[in-house]
């Protein structure tokens, strides 16, 4: 599988370590930045690996900030990307079987080495359950329905 990683500052060392698993599995990783510590704006990489990944150079989207939380936003303002923050396997797995999501979110300084990988295990493996929430993603795709000020739930 293709999959880009992107981070800030905060998940460099992080990000390194799953890029190097990722390619032991035998996936074709690429690594969009940034190389080292040096502080940087998260949106900057997100924006990056959610145009890279919506563009369709890659399957999958890794993107790690200190929380994950900035740079989920940051990846979800592409409609291209459907991004989960997630802090265990399991959410990681539901990410997959319900949202379909292309691209995770990873607090580096929230998680665990250990977890953040049982995290892109999960991710990598467990594929769209289909059905049911086929009909909310199709939603998910059609953002103008989140500002109309009219619109009853169904
Ligand atoms: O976006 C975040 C919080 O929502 C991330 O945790 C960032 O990595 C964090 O804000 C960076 O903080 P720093 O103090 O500039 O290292």
């Amino acid at each position: 599988m293709r999959i880009a990683f992107a981070s800030d500052h905060a998940a460099v060392e992080l990000k390194a370590i799953l890029v190097a698993w990722a390619r032991e599995q035998g996936h074709d990783v690429a690594d969009l930045g940034p190389a080292d510590t040096t502080s940087v704006d998260y949106p900057d990489y997100g924006y990056t690996l959610a145009a890279h990944v919506a563009a369709g150079k890659a399957d999958r989207g890794v993107a790690i900030c200190g929380s994950g939380i900035g740079i989920s936003i940051a990846v979800n303002r592409n409609p291209g990307c459907r991004c989960a923050l997630v802090s265990d396997g399991l959410a990681a797995r539901l990410s997959r079987e319900h949202n379909d999501a292309n691209v995770i979110a990873l607090g580096a300084r929230l998680i665990g080495v250990d977890t953040a990988k049982d995290c892109l295990a999960a991710f990598l493996t467990a594929g769209f359950g289909g059905g049911r929430h086929a009909r909310r993603v199709e939603k998910l795709g059609e953002p103008d329905l989140a500002t109309d000020i009219d619109k009853e739930p169904a």
